[in-house]
């Protein structure tokens, strides 16, 4: 493969924090524990653990989980003997307290996600997480609602904040590989931290868009062991690895011991299989947050609708992370619009 950084690849796994949008944010102690152990043996280089909206996610609004975050942290800061622990934080979700905490449980690397028109208010995240010591990374979600030069002037502005690197997030999964290419490309040329690279499997193509992702520059990659992420998952990390090494980009990572973290550990936590189902594709399709579907088909249930129309209504009224209590609205409106018959 021909790239166009001569930086290393890291990989960050995220079945432990996008995953727990899957199991509904009731990850147990043990579980963390296996699953990082596993990983951390395998020599993944870092390991994101946080409720799935971030620090601080575990409300009424977002879910409850289980476990309290900080237990699950600290837990699996201690399975991890090579892999570097991240987290992340959504400013507005998480506060520079649960940063403080997290960083002394012993998590090195914080993400600072916000809106892809929205990255001024990381300012406060950034620079905290900064003097903390940390690795601050910014985190550019629902990348595919901003036109390129909208996205590369937010990510300068995380730039200047302070951020080593800055992630094009395809939250909804509905970027296409070309789309991919012209945001990882502009922002090689417009900045000079590193660049990174999360997708989303809903339209089944994010091998294929992590693999332009990387061949564009981005050095910061992150996978899912069985695409244990919102909505269809994201990368699958053992099969990128897989393909890089195919391509001759070896990680340092081992992949038979990768394989068996997902044959053995991670996929028995899966709920179900995590194909592009219907609700999934439609994700992609409609252009939505991954983390909406569940709250969709729960409201679905609830008020007898559709979750794929609660979804496609959500892409038109452009809904973002955060607003997850419009998602009962809009299937309270459609099932009184049903009834009427409008
Ligand atoms: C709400 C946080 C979100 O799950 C972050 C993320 O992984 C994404 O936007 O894809
Ligand atoms: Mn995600």
């Amino acid at each position: 493969m021909k790239r166009k950084s001569d930086k290393p690849i890291k990989i960050t796994e995220v079945c432990l924090r996008d995953g727990s949008h899957v199991v509904a944010h009731q990850y147990t102690e043990e579980q963390v524990r296996n699953v990082t152990r596993a990983l951390d043996d395998a020599g993944m280089h870092y390991i994101e653990v946080s409720h799935g909206d971030g620090l601080g996610g575990s409300t009424l609004q977002y879910g409850r989980s289980l476990v309290d975050e900080m237990k699950l942290i600290e837990a699996a800061a201690q399975e991890c003997k090579r892999s570097k622990l991240a987290v992340l934080v959504l400013p507005g979700i998480g506060t520079a307290a649960e940063l403080k905490q997290a960083r002394g449980l012993g998590a090195s690397l914080v993400r600072v996600a916000t809106h892809v028109t929205e990255a001024d208010v990381s300012a406060q995240h950034i620079s905290i997480a900064r003097e903390l010591g940390m690795e601050t990374v910014g985190f550019l979600m629902m990348a595919h609602m901003a036109p390129v030069e909208k996205l590369v002037e937010q990510a300068k502005l995380m730039e200047s904040y302070g951020a080593e690197a800055v992630y094009v997030t395809d939250s909804a999964g509905a970027l296409l590989p070309h789309e991919v290419r012209e945001r990882i490309s502009a922002l090689r040329e417009s900045l000079d931290i590193e660049i990174g690279f999360h997708a989303h499997n809903n339209l089944s193509v994010a091998v294929a868009n992590t693999l332009v992702a990387i061949e564009e520059g981005a050095t910061r990659i992150d996978g899912s062991v069985r695409c244990l992420g919102a909505g269809a998952g994201n990368t699958q990390t053992e099969v990128l690895l897989a393909v890089l090494d195919r391509m001759g980009v070896n990680l340092g990572i081992d992949i038979y011991k990768m394989m068996d973290a997902a044959e053995n550990v991670v996929g028995p936590l899966l709920p179900r299989p995590q194909d592009i189902n219907r609700g999934s594709l439609v994700l992609g399709y409609a252009g939505v947050y991954s983390s909406f579907l569940l709250h969709a088909e729960r409201a679905g249930k609830r008020y007898n609708v559709d979750p794929r129309d609660i979804l496609i209504e959500l892409g038109k009224r452009k809904v973002v992370g955060g607003q997850e209590d419009m998602i009962l609205d809009v299937a309270a409106e459609m099932s009184k619009a049903q009834r009427l018959g409008v």
